[in-house]
């Protein structure tokens, strides 16, 4: 049985890292295990224009424990008034990674979203023509549609005609959850790739319904049946360049999730290598953890692999049942679990 495992260091490339106090009391999580992440403009405000995203990754570096090296790559939230020559500039001095579509009210602090698609045309057509990667929340918000089949809608009605409109666009399917999403990112150009969170690899719609409603379980987008997990493991397992780490971890404070209309968003940022791992060996392909954890996302976004490198050793990893970041107590995911493997270094 393999005892340990060294891989270079991942990045996360879908990361929620909040503010202030949250800020301080999270990132140092993230950092710990990832070199690099991408981290999701949803604050409220949201960050739309490069001031604010300069501002915001100073806050960052700011907040990073001493003795930690970490590199957050900051998105852009895109609104139905974006700025084309905002765009532009931020991704040419290197201040915007990617930017960011969330559809208007999909999800956590989605309120000045984007509309309809249309509105943000020529904001795509320039970053199709620049190179600067578009993140998609892939959900439409429709009353109409059911929540569990928001992400195929999504496919059907606005991803693959922008697709085919812009073949040239650099699109992330973020935290992916279906099987349809699986097979679209397959069939898809090599412009297109998925992240997918360790939430979704190891739970099913039962986790947050079954014995009683639990909201730790609960993200967005939810997750599904069965069928759709086992297709997002064989995804991620697969050895394919089109799938990669995106951890969403999304903390919200303990009581803004067990409340009678709580909060969506899993925090599993403490524990993410080792709950990604035990996922990769239960499918055999622990060979193939280093590309999804620490290659696919470099090589889709055009950056360097990190020179650096992690190992996880095989032993008792227990995840308490709440962690108090001093901000707030948050719940992590697999709270109250043992994981058989442990970050070491
Ligand atoms: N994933 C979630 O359930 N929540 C995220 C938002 C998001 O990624 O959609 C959050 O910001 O809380
Ligand atoms: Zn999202
Ligand atoms: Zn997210």
């Amino acid at each position: 049985m393999t005892s340990s495992i060294t891989i270079r260091r991942p990045d996360d490339w879908h990361v929620h890292l909040r503010d202030g106090a949250m800020l301080a009391g999270v990132v140092g999580h993230t950092a710990r295990q990832f070199a690099r992440a991408i981290v999701m403009p949803n604050l409220s405000p949201p960050v739309v224009d490069v001031a604010s995203a300069r501002a915001y990754r100073q806050r960052i570096m700011d907040a990073v424990p001493a003795g930690m090296e970490f590199s957050p790559l900051m998105t852009a939230y895109l609104t139905d008034s974006t700025d084309t020559e905002e765009m532009r500039r931020g991704f040419a001095q290197g201040v915007f990674t990617a930017a960011k579509l969330y559809p208007a009210g999909a999800t956590t602090n989605s309120a000045s979203g984007v509309t309809d698609i249309a509105n943000i045309r020529a904001v795509l057509e320039v970053m199709a023509e620049i190179g600067m990667p578009l993140c998609v929340h892939g959900e439409v918000t429709s009353a109409d549609v059911d929540i569990f089949d928001r992400e195929a809608v999504f496919i059907d009605r606005i991803l693959a005609p922008l697709i085919a409109d812009l073949p040239q666009l650099k699109v992330i399917f973020e935290h992916l959850t279906s099987e349809e999403g699986v097979a679209f990112v397959q069939g898809a150009s090599a412009n297109v790739a998925a992240t997918i969170t360790p939430q979704h690899l190891h739970i099913n719609r039962n986790a947050m319904l079954v014995g009683g409603m639990r909201p730790h379980a609960y993200c967005l987008p939810v997750a599904k049946r069965e069928k759709h997990r086992l297709a997002l493991r064989r995804a991620a397992t697969s050895g394919s360049a089109k799938f990669f780490l995106g951890t969403d971890s999304a903390p919200h404070a303990r009581e803004a999730k067990e409340s009678a209309c709580g909060c969506a968003g899993i925090f599993n940022a403490p524990f993410a290598l080792e709950s990604y791992l035990t996922v990769f060996e239960d499918e055999g392909a622990l060979d193939r953890f280093e590309g999804f954890a620490s290659l696919h996302g470099p090589a889709f976004y055009g950056l360097p692999v990190n020179g650096q490198s992690v190992t996880l050793e095989r032993a008792d990893c227990p995840v308490p049942q709440v962690m108090d970041v001093g901000a707030a107590q948050l719940v992590p995911f697999h709270a109250g679990e043992t994981l058989r493997w442990r970050f070491a270094s």
